[in-house]
């Protein structure tokens, strides 16, 4: 005989759509649970396929996260903060206009490395032809470190906007992130229509107040395809890497690693370092070298 569904010993599996503090939305079938966590664990993140037990019918507690492929997370000196499980992918949104900020992108690339995603810059308001050419050398820099670029324009081309990013989402787990006025949502609200409504009901499900939208969340487009979405922020941190995970984060160096006099060199002012002799040379950019020794010095800040 079998079993009602949502029987309360029974154990169910499914995926966190959004995390509110210490409270999780799980997408079960096709039931939204509300969860909380035992005990004061909250390191659980979007993305995550949980194993819980349902308390009633629409609401359960976590027992379990299953093995991560991916974890991306941010941090700062005292704590580190899950962004997203299981993506795929990273989908860095910048524009023409307003100016994006090297540091952030740059951030998120070094961030993306070191958990193992891919990257694509999505360039979006290209219908701002003033700013168009200033834009397109920036960004050709990081195509030039082997990160592929899309060029968009969510509000003038919608339809070609949506055939130019649809393809490279199917299948794939695509977190976006952008700095505020990017033109996210924008993409957001093309790729799946319904967002606004989806964002409302994970909002009342989580009771995160009627004007707060600042939570990831995750839309299922199918069942291999997802899409989270994370709010802008303005600073990316990124204490909770390592030297060898930072050294390795930065593509443009591998051929250089290990050929430094000291085997344990930092790159910051030894005698005779791979690295700052290839910035001498203009072969790595002392822009990235620079965010490296950054990186470095909040890795050592770090006090957790
Ligand atoms: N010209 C132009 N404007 C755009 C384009 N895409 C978005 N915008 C405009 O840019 C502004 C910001 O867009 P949003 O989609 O709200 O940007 P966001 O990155 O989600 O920003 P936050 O909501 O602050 O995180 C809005 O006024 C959009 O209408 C585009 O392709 N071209
Ligand atoms: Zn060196």
């Amino acid at each position: 005989m079998t079993k009602p569904i949502d029987a309360l010993t029974d154990t169910v599996t499914g995926t966190v759509i959004a995390a509110h503090g210490r409270h999780y939305l799980v997408q079960a079938d096709d039931k939204k649970l509300q969860c909380v966590t035992r005990g004061k664990k909250s390191d659980v993140a979007v993305g995550d396929i949980v194993k819980l037990k349902l308390t009633s019918a629409n609401q359960g507690v976590i027992e379990e996260i299953t093995e991560r492929k991916t974890l991306l997370y941010r941090s700062d000196q005292y704590k580190s903060k899950l962004l997203a499980a299981n993506v795929t992918q990273l989908f860095i949104v910048v524009a023409t206009e307003p100016g994006f900020t090297d540091d952030l992108v740059s951030r998120s690339l070094v961030a993306a490395e070191a958990a193992g995603v891919a990257v694509h810059i999505i360039l979006n308001k290209i219908d701002v032809v003033a700013s168009l050419e200033k834009t397109r050398k920036r960004v050709a820099f990081y195509a030039g470190l082997g990160y592929p670029v899309h060029e968009v324009s969510a509000t003038a081309q919608p339809e070609e906007t949506v055939a130019a990013l649809m393809p490279l989402l199917v299948g794939q787990s695509t977190i976006l992130i952008g700095q505020s006025g990017m033109g996210k949502s924008s993409i957001i609200n093309l790729i799946i229509p319904d967002a606004a409504i989806a964002v409302r009901e994970i909002s009342a499900a989580l009771d995160t107040g009627k004007h707060t939208t600042t939570f990831t969340r995750l839309y299922a487009m199918d069942d291999k395809t997802m899409i989270i979405d994370s709010p802008g922020f303005q600073e990316f941190g990124l204490y909770h890497l390592t030297e060898g995970m930072l050294e390795r984060a930065f593509p443009e160096f591998e051929q250089y690693l290990g050929k430094c006099k000291f085997y344990n060199c930092h790159h910051s002012n030894e005698p005779e370092c791979a690295i700052r002799t290839a910035v001498a040379a203009g072969d790595i950019a002392p822009m990235r070298h620079a965010l490296y020794l950054q990186l470095l010095h909040e890795s050592s800040q770090k006090l957790y």
